[in-house]
């Protein structure tokens, strides 16, 4: 598990810490780290010309006692001090070893940005934010890119776009959430000693062997009905292709059976490419007779009219824990009573489905995830999976969980469907709402990268690749 920390929550362990400590350790511990980053990506370090951009702030220290270390190895270091004032002892240390101070910037081999650590707030104020702009050649941030707000990702104006990011002690949320995530690059992060002193973390994020753990598997005793049963509500006449991709996903990441409910089109369909899944024909929106599931899945393709609509308060009526998306999300967002239920209930919207659940502007909800879907957990009382550059997974009282595997070519219609096949087949197995939710994410993000390999993919290749993605994790697991 990855865990990550508000810039307040840092401060809080790091001056608990430092009252340990002699003054000025963590600083020196901090430039030891970033300056021996600084030298992997210098390749040779002398003779390479290094440029700081220095702050007001603490942030600027790390940065000029890097540079002291640097220019005592034969590096030419040159800092432009952009604040009012500058951290007097790191700025003599540098000047001792041998750099220079520099009016703007020059030509670099690499940029060391130290302009606002944890300290910033709102958007990069001038000169800061010209010199982000006129800054040239590869850049590696000190703690976090300037411009990035630390806790939640936000980026208000100019930022820095990062090579690499050396973060102190911990990862700040900020590093793994979009937009801050893409403007922090590699992130490598420095031990100064912070880890007894932290608190409960901000957010988690699932690794190989976490997510390996948490997935069921099968034993002697298992039989179909063991492993878990999940029925699909998906599918129009309009919208045939959504139900064989949730159908395949729930089928692919393991339900010991699938049962699909929908009308004759996507029938027709689901029949064709799933024999292995059991089809009740519906002509009226009633479930009766479809059977007993542990789970349901609802909405892809299913449409918005009176059908739709009737199909999904009856799914909801039922005592199993139901996982909602894509249409049956428009039809939650026109009538909340929809979601008033005891068994648990998964959402997983994208930035504009959460923007009319939540009525608030689809821009507010991407530049502010983590604030939109800790809202919309609370709110909607269920567990929130909000899709997207960075997807995250929400539940009241429990860390945001952030998933970290994925590929750009994941953004292709229908891999949606095919995602919530997968966590309704891992809810169906026993898994929470919030375990299903952040190891189906995990689960897609990884089949998509096999899946795509470099070149563009199909959805149904994702839900093709979701084995191998596991049997990967079972490999790395040992
Ligand atoms: N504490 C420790 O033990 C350790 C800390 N460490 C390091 O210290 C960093 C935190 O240092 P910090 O607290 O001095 O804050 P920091 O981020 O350098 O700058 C804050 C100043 O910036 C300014 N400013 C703010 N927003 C702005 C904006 N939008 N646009 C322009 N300017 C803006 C504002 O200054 P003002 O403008 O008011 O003069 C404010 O006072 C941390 O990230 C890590 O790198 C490590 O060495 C490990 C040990
Ligand atoms: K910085």
């Amino acid at each position: 598990m990855r865990t990550s920390y508000t810039a307040d929550q840092i401060r809080g362990a790091e001056q608990a810490l430092m009252a340990t400590l002699p003054e000025g350790t963590l600083m020196q511990r901090a430039a030891h780290g970033l300056a021996a980053v600084c030298a992997g990506m210098l390749g040779r370090v002398y003779g390479s010309r290094v440029l700081l951009l220095v702050g007001s702030g603490d942030n600027g220290g790390d940065a000029l006692y890097a540079g002291a270390l640097l220019a005592r190895r034969g590096a030419r270091v040159s800092a432009v001090l952009a604040g009012a004032r500058t951290h007097e002892a790191g700025l003599a240390a540098f000047l001792l070893a041998g750099g220079r101070v520099a009016p703007d910037v020059g030509a670099a081999d690499l940029v060391v940005d130290g302009l606002v650590g944890i300290g910033g707030t709102g958007a990069l104020r001038e000169p800061y934010a010209g010199l982000v702009e006129r800054a040239g050649g590869p850049v590696v941030a000190v703690d976090v890119p300037s411009g990035v707000d630390a806790s939640t990702g936000q980026v208000a104006g100019a930022a820095v776009r990062a090579q690499v990011t050396v973060t102190m002690g911990a990862l700040k949320s900020g590093l793994l959430v979009d937009p801050g995530a893409s403007r922090a690059g590699h992130v490598e992060l420095v031990d100064i000693g912070l880890g007894p002193y932290l608190p409960d973390p901000d957010l988690a994020a699932l690794t190989d062997p976490d997510v390996a753990a948490l997935l069921p598997s099968p034993g002697a005793e298992s039989d179909k009905y063991r492993r878990g049963v999940v029925g699909i509500a998906a599918g129009s006449h309009a919208y045939t292709g959504a139900a064989v991709l949730a159908v395949g996903g729930a089928l692919r990441a393991g339900a010991g059976m699938v049962r699909y409910a929908g009308p004759s089109a996507p029938v027709a369909q689901v029949r064709t490419h799933w024999p292995e899944a059991v089809i009740t024909e519906l002509d009226r929106p009633s479930l009766a007779g479809v059977g007993r599931v542990q789970a349901w899945v609802l909405g892809p393709g299913l449409g918005t009219d009176d059908w739709a609509h009737e199909l999904a308060a009856q799914v909801l009526a039922s005592d199993v824990p139901v996982l909602i998306d894509a249409d049956a999300l428009s039809l939650v967002a026109r009538d909340h009573s929809l979601l008033f239920r005891s068994a648990p209930v998964v959402l997983t919207p994208h930035a504009g489905e959460l923007s009319r659940l939540l009525r608030v502007a689809r821009e507010r909800i991407e530049a502010s995830r983590l604030e939109f879907v800790r809202r919309a957990a609370s709110e909607l009382n269920a567990t929130v999976l909000l899709k997207g550059s960075t997807t995250v997974i929400a539940e009241a009282d429990r860390p945001v969980r952030v998933n970290l595997t994925g590929s750009s070519w994941l953004a292709t219609g229908g891999t949606g469907d095919v995602l919530s096949g997968v966590a309704g087949a891992l809810l169906a197995g026993g898994l929470s709402g919030y375990d299903a939710a952040s190891c189906a994410a995990y689960l897609h993000g990884l089949a998509g990268t096999l899946a795509a390999d470099g070149a563009p993919l199909v959805s149904a290749d994702v839900a093709t690749a979701i084995p191998e993605a596991m049997r990967s994790l079972r490999r790395a697991r040992g």
